[in-house]
């Protein structure tokens, strides 16, 4: 909470032991319910369906009032289909009102990236969709580098989320004392077009909310032109012009997109 995170993801799947599978999901199950998190966006990512863990997993975090449920190693819409399924039986089993699980599907597979769109676009519950880096490298017969091995996955996912109209996530940065390493990451992501990253580690929120806040000479210019969009509207015109640049629609679409995102980051030190 001292680091003001937009949300906070428990794991139950591969940062937990075999053996220490039971005793996590109680863990957070009880966290889950802490008036702590009652402030907070919480995401719990689950193993797999296919896992004999996963429904337990699920069974347990939909009681205890999860916002969202992060599917790993999702490579199909069946996969969310079938989430989607039980998702339904259990609020309605604990009188949850329906639909208020969302979903967020990780994509970690060359299946996963081929099949990104459909999968984006299979389920209202879905707020957006994340690649996973380690596991998809793998997949891909390759290892992490400098993004090179992302170049087709980034895009994939990015046009799918878009298309979907739902939230693209990049993937984790594990050297978490690389922090030049982890800011050229992060402002390729940012131009890109990604809504965030997740992360691994406190120190790295604080970095990537600096770099995804508008700079003061952004936000200057984005008050100049509402400015001179309210004039020309007052004067009736479609397209007017701002120290010699063209202003209409997409621009001032986009100027209002700078100023939420200064009033949700901050503006950027
Ligand atoms: C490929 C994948 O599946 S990635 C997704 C699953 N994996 C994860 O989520 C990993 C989560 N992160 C971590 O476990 C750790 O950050 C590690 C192992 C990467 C690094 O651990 P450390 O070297 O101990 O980190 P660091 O020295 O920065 O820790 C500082 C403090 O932050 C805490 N902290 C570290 N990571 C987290 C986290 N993700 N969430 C909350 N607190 C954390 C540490 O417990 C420590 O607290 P303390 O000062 O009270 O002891
Ligand atoms: O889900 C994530 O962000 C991390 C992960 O599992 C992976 O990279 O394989
Ligand atoms: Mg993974």
């Amino acid at each position: 909470f001292i680091y003001r995170p937009d949300s906070i993801m428990f794991d139950l799947e591969d940062a937990v032991s075999l053996r220490e599978k039971d005793t996590a999901r109680i863990l957070v199950f009880h966290a889950l319910q802490h008036p702590m998190y009652r402030d907070i966006e919480t995401v719990v990512r689950i193993n797999q369906l296919s896992t004999p863990f996963g429904l337990k997993d699920l069974e347990a975090v939909v009681r205890a009032g999860v916002d969202v449920v992060r599917l790993p190693k999702t490579d199909t819409p069946e996969d969310i289909f079938e989430l989607e399924a039980h998702i339904e039986r259990i609020e309605k089993e604990c009188g949850r009102e329906a639909g208020s699980t969302k979903i967020m599907a990780a994509i970690e597979s060359a299946i996963g990236v081929i099949n990104a769109v459909a999968i984006a676009r299979c389920s209202p519950r879905l707020i957006g969709i994340a690649l996973a880096a380690f596991d998809y490298v793998m997949d891909m017969q390759t290892e992490r580098g400098d993004g090179t091995e992302l170049f087709y996955a980034r895009c994939a996912v990015l046009h799918a989320a878009r298309a979907a109209g739902i939230d693209a996530f990049d993937v984790v940065y594990s050297d978490i004392n690389d922090e030049a390493g982890f800011l050229r990451e992060v402002e390729l992501i940012r131009k890109m077009g990604f809504n965030g990253k997740s992360l691994i580690n406190p120190r790295q929120i604080e970095l990537l909310h600096n770099a995804y806040a508008p700079t003061p000479e952004d936000v200057d210019y984005a008050k100049r032109v509402i400015a001179a969009a309210e004039e020309g509207e007052r004067k009736g015109l479609g397209v007017i012009s701002l120290n010699g640049k063209m202003i209409d629609g997409p621009i001032i679409n986009h100027a209002q997109v700078v100023l939420e995102r200064a009033s949700a980051s901050g503006v950027r030190r």
